[in-house]
């Protein structure tokens, strides 16, 4: 499209004033756009702010139905839960993670119980949460991360947390082939119309730290993660990965971290036109807060032009820790 030339067109016109921009405005944020991450710990009664995310805290599970039930009031249409498990839980092999006692499924059926049907409950799976060394796999002596007995691991998982009520099954870990594994269990089990979120091009980020924290396996992680994760220098690498999940049976699939890789979401979009999320991770939030604290500009404006950006990507949804911040925003 070639636009006449000025004066016939002057686009500072339809800018002109407040209710001409509303009219023109390309993307709409809702409340709906966004998925709240919440962080889970033991006991009853419990809430620990986390140091390294100002404004969020660790909840135990009476707290995250109390935090489920805030997001339905909100218009937030799911939650996704991470759990902080105790130190003398986590093993060399993250047998935690199949538990059906575990923090994780007892948190699932809490929200449920609260919410009912009224919310959607994503949960993540790897093994991070869980083993002793802080990686999302098993190792082998040499620390690598193995793949095809991590898939098998993962399986059980997934299937620990579908049979506990988990309507969204997102894989973090990054092994190769674990969607399709996951997805015949689910079949096989009795689950089929639990969705798939794939983890699809998770990058070996800076940008995790805070969440290591909120976890508590940030002391304990060895090394790094990019034997499996992504190397953020690939793009062409990330629709590859992208197209292997759908093809495994995704229902929907993820870009992670968000802001640094919009590029990939866009490309993403334009070539496979399936539901995609962007994880706007811990390091993102905490930098806005930073920025706030800083006098950089305000906490909404900040955060609205950065979700907004997401939404212009071609994003379905966002995760954010922001989720209840921005929905009270968007609520007026
Ligand atoms: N699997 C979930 C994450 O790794 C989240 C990372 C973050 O928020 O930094
Ligand atoms: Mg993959």
């Amino acid at each position: 499209m070639t636009d006449a030339a000025y004066p016939a067109t002057r686009l500072r016109r339809t800018r002109a004033h407040r209710w001409s921009r509303a009219m023109h405005r390309e993307t709409v944020l809702t409340a709906e756009d966004l998925i709240w991450p919440l962080f889970v710990t033991s006991g009853a009664g419990v809430e620990e702010p986390v140091g390294s995310l100002p404004g969020v805290s660790r909840w135990s599970v009476d707290g995250i139905a109390k935090r489920a039930k805030e997001a339905v009031d909100l218009g937030i249409p799911c939650v996704a839960l991470f759990p902080n498990t105790p130190a003398e839980k986590r093993s060399e092999k993250g047998d935690e993670a199949f538990n059906p006692d575990n923090l994780m499924c007892r948190a699932i059926k809490a929200v449920r119980d609260a919410c009912g049907n009224d919310i959607g409950i994503l949960t993540d799976v790897a093994l991070d949460p869980y083993t002793s060394h802080g990686q999302d796999g098993l190792v082998d002596a040499e620390g690598y991360v193995l793949n095809d007995e991590t898939v098998a691991v993962l399986v059980d998982q997934a299937v620990n947390q579908a049979a506990a009520g988990a309507d969204i099954i997102a894989p973090s870990d990054m092994m190769d082939g674990r969607v399709k594994a996951i997805r015949m269990a689910l079949e096989m089990e009795g689950h089929p119309n639990v969705q798939i979120m794939a983890y699809s091009a998770k990058y070996a980020s800076a940008f995790y730290g805070p969440f290591r924290d909120a976890v508590g396996s940030g002391g304990l992680l060895k090394g790094d993660k990019k034997s499996y994760q992504m190397d953020p220098a690939n793009g062409d690498e990330a629709l590859r990965e992208i197209a292997l999940d759908i093809a495994e049976g995704a229902d929907s699939v993820m870009v992670k971290p968000g802001l640094a890789y919009l590029d990939v979401i866009w490309r993403a979009k334009q070539q496979f036109g399936v539901p995609i999320f962007a994880y706007q991770v811990s390091g993102e939030y905490a930098l806005i807060e930073a920025g706030v604290a800083a006098g950089v500009a305000e906490r909404e404006a900040l955060l609205m032009e950065k979700l907004v950006a997401f939404k212009r990507a071609g994003c379905s949804g966002i995760l954010t820790y922001h989720a209840p911040v921005a929905a009270r925003i968007l609520n007026g």
